[in-house]
């Protein structure tokens, strides 16, 4: 068998006295979009920040193709798209720039985009259908178009591992399906791609895996399975698809 692109092995991680993760392990591969799922603190975000080496974690290592976080960062390997919570939307840059950060791996020193990271740009914004907003400041976009901005930096960036937090938060049904679209293409290229969601409804069509988080990783395997009512109460502790006892 290939090489996990991502390996995450007996993490854990604390903001001072929280636990946010304890012993979570977890491998991602190539051509695969998993599903992560779990209860509000579970550790979904904190996962994510780990495996961008955005946090450092008390004990347990992120291998990313083999090597660290930092150097998949440095190698445009794995690109992220944070919660919305996490970014600064005043920040005045364009979404043509937003999106032209994901070629800084690929650029020299001097940030100077060649014709080729034109190129990738004016795509990556054409193919999330977001061309006529380029030149807007990011944050005088729609929650659904924002989300669409950052989708396009990954794609831009040419990413074999993107890492998406909540991507359908706050996003209306048209800009869902275009970025459900848009990752089942980039994993049908190779990428692997690790999605936090809390519909759970929608996670059967999008993923290909699911994975049930409470800290830890209780459960890894097809979206059918995890779903299934009693392996949903060991992470909610209640039925949150509300079906009833002879569902
Ligand atoms: N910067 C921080 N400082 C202190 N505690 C934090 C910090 N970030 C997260 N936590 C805590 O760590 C735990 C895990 O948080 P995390 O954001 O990873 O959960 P989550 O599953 O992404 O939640 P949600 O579904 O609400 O986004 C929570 O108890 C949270 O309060």
């Amino acid at each position: 068998m290939s090489t996990p692109a991502v390996t995450v092995k007996d993490l854990t991680v604390r903001y001072g006295e929280v636990l946010a993760l304890k012993s979570a392990s977890l491998e991602l591969n190539s051509s695969r979009i998993c599903g992560l799922i779990g209860m509000n603190g579970s550790g979904k975000s904190t996962l994510f920040k780990a495996i961008m080496g955005l946090v450092k974690p008390d004990s347990g290592t992120v291998h990313i193709n083999g090597g660290t976080p930092a150097q998949a960062r440095k190698s445009a390997a794995i690109g992220y798209v944070p919660q919305s919570e996490d970014v600064d939307w005043a920040f005045p840059v364009s979404v043509h720039d937003v999106v032209m950060m994901g070629r800084y791996g690929h650029m020299g020193f001097t940030r100077r985009p060649s014709k080729a990271d034109k190129l990738a740009v004016d795509e990556a914004l054409e193919r999330v259908e977001l061309t006529d907003y380029a030149h807007r400041q990011i944050g005088q976009l729609s929650g659904g178009q924002k989300k669409r901005a950052f989708v396009a930096r990954g794609i831009a960036q040419n990413a074999t591992i993107l890492l998406l937090d909540e991507p359908f938060a706050g996003v209306d049904k048209r800009s869902e399906a275009t970025i459900t679209r848009l990752l089942r293409e980039q994993a049908s290229s190779g990428a692997a791609i690790l999605i936090s969601t809390h519909d759970l409804h929608a996670l059967p069509n999008l993923a290909d895996e699911a994975v049930l988080l409470m800290q830890k990783v209780l459960m890894h395997g097809d979206p059918q399975t995890v779903l299934r009512p009693e392996n949903l109460a060991l992470a909610f502790g209640l039925d949150v698809l509300g079906r009833g006892e002879d569902a």
